[in-house]
């Protein structure tokens, strides 16, 4: 691993505390960073170098999954760190961040590898990468790569320029598209699953597989994010990147290698291949729902429009659910169910695939009942796969009976996805980050959903908080024949659609 300098804009924020420090701390307690390294912090606020490490020493306490028993390596750990008080939008600032970096690869005796990571609001993408670009900072002798957090872009448009932007200063491969559902284990365990086991590969597409459905539910509401969240919703702040991203790595054909280069053609194809939404398939194939007052675990929560930040008259998405269809010769045929919602009954991402019924079932003469083969993908909070399969019950007068064969991968300690993808980015392995090419064909399937949210041409169906979502999100995959698997408890309040 090459020594190098990281260069975090936005260090005294939210993200950095819970996420960044711990993230990197874990991997220098691993030894997964170089032993000469160095950490620039920077923001508007006034800190010295040891108010800030004070800092980052807290955040480690309040935020990280270990904390080693050895002081001194802590001690040193924090030692890396300065602060350098900047505005992003002073380019004479970053004269002094410059000053501050040389001095410090001087001191430590490093190459100019730099890394700059953005944890600052999307405003600031564009102007920060400028800067550095003009003041200097992206003139190294030796690497230099760009980490930048989501939310890439409003809309197609903007995320369009925000790319042309970014290119004036770094090449597509120095750009590192944080989307934290990569760096989860399980999403990315799914190539393995499908390409390294000979009985999935055989059977991953439209002879055996009858639908594939994609849920990530959230149990919390809007939280502290309003101004955030009711100019975004479920459609650009889940849909656009975690949920179509976890459709590439579901549907992905097999890789010629597993390369970054060759995994991210893989998936450019699936996404090339989504057959775009017209006026009419938007109105039969996505369902828009928010969250009205309900109970949660037996406490009475406020809907949507009654959170703090929100005015009462709000249309914004808490809740999408659509239907995909991938026009290629591998899924043809097979629907693609996709569903993210707040304030749902349960805490649940995962990937489910039904598989057809055998087209000649002998046991259906004698009427037992069989019930379809389900491979289950849970990608969290619980993680592990599981499968269901029929089989003889020795204790029903050996009765054709459900069994899963469940694996857990859940283990203690494992690495965050945080600290996984900062990883990859220090040894440049860009496999589980998004690409350009993604993140702009995303948006262009996404598209003139925004534009019929916006201009409110969807039906906003009310669900109560605590339920699945919209009664119209079950008929969805009804209308199909299908239902949603594993959803524990439907909603007992009815839906109510209330306005186009
Ligand atoms: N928090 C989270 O869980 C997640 C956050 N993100 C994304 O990460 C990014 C950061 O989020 P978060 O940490 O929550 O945001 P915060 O609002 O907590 O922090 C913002 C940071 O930006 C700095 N800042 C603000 N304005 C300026 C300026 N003009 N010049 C220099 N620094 C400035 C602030 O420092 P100071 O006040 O000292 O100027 C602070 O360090 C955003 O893009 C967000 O969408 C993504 C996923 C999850
Ligand atoms: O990016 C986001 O993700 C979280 C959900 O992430 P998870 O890892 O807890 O599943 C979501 O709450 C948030 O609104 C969104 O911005």
């Amino acid at each position: 691993m090459d020594s190098m300098t990281f260069v975090l804009f936005g260090a005294t924020g939210d993200l950095a505390k819970r996420k960044i420090y711990p993230a990197l701390y874990n991997l220098y307690v691993d030894g997964k960073i170089p032993a000469s390294f160095s950490v620039i912090g920077l923001g508007r606020r006034e800190l010295s170098d040891a108010q800030f490490q004070s800092n980052v020493d807290q955040s480690l306490t309040d935020f990280s999954r270990r904390l080693s028993d050895d002081t001194a390596q802590r001690e040193q750990f924090v030692n890396a760190f300065r602060y350098c008080s900047l505005n992003n939008a002073h380019p004479e600032d970053y004269k002094k961040l410059l000053d501050l970096v040389t001095a410090r690869e001087e001191e430590l005796n490093i190459p100019q590898n730099r890394l700059f990571y953005l944890s600052v609001a999307p405003e600031f993408f564009d102007v920060i990468a400028l800067n550095i670009n003009e003041s200097g900072l992206g003139d190294t002798t030796g690497w230099k790569r760009l980490i930048i957090e989501k939310p890439f872009g409003h809309d197609l448009e903007s995320a369009r320029e925000l790319n042309t932007n970014l290119s004036k200063a770094f090449e597509e491969d120095e750009i590192f598209r944080i989307d934290h559902y990569l760096g989860k284990p399980m999403v990315q365990n799914l190539e393995a699953l499908k390409f390294a086991n000979p009985l999935m590969q055989g059977i991953w597409n439209n002879k055996h597989i009858a639908n594939v459905q994609i849920t990530a539910s959230e149990t919390v509401g809007v939280e502290d994010r309003a101004g955030y969240y009711d100019t975004s919703g479920a459609i650009r702040d889940m849909i656009q990147n975690h949920m179509l991203q976890m459709l590439m790595m579901t549907a992905m054909s097999e890789p010629k290698q597993v390369t970054a280069k060759d995994i991210r053609a893989s998936k450019r194809k699936v996404i090339e291949a989504l057959r775009p939404l017209d006026e009419k398939s938007i109105q039969t194939d996505i369902i828009r729902g928010q969250y009205s007052a309900g109970e949660m675990k037996g406490t009475q929560v406020p809907g949507y429009t009654s959170e703090p930040g929100i005015g009462p008259d709000s249309h914004n998405d808490t809740f999408v659910a659509a239907r995909l269809w991938i026009d290629d010769e591998q899924w043809k045929g097979v629907p693609f169910y996709i569903r993210t919602g707040k304030r749902m009954h349960e805490k649940s991402t995962r990937i489910v695939v039904q598989f057809k019924d055998a087209a000649n079932n002998p046991y259906a003469a004698n009427q037992e009942e069989i019930v379809p083969n389900l491979l289950v993908i849970n990608i969290g909070p619980d993680e592990g796969v599981s499968l269901q399969l029929n089989s003889k019950n020795p204790f029903n007068d050996g009765k054709i009976g459900t069994i899963n064969m469940n694996f857990s991968a859940s283990q203690k300690d494992v690495p965050e996805a945080y600290e996984r993808l900062i990883f990859d980015a220090l040894r440049g392995d860009s496999t589980f980050f998004a690409h350009w090419n993604e993140v702009e064909l995303s948006w262009q399937w996404v598209q003139p959903v925004l534009e019929a949210f916006e201009a409110n041409r969807v039906t906003l169906h009310h669900y109560p908080a605590g339920s699945n979502g919209p009664e119209a999100s079950d008929n969805l995959v009804a209308e199909n024949g299908f239902t949603w698997w594993l959803d524990e408890k439907k909603a007992s309040a009815a839906n109510v659609a209330i306005h186009v």
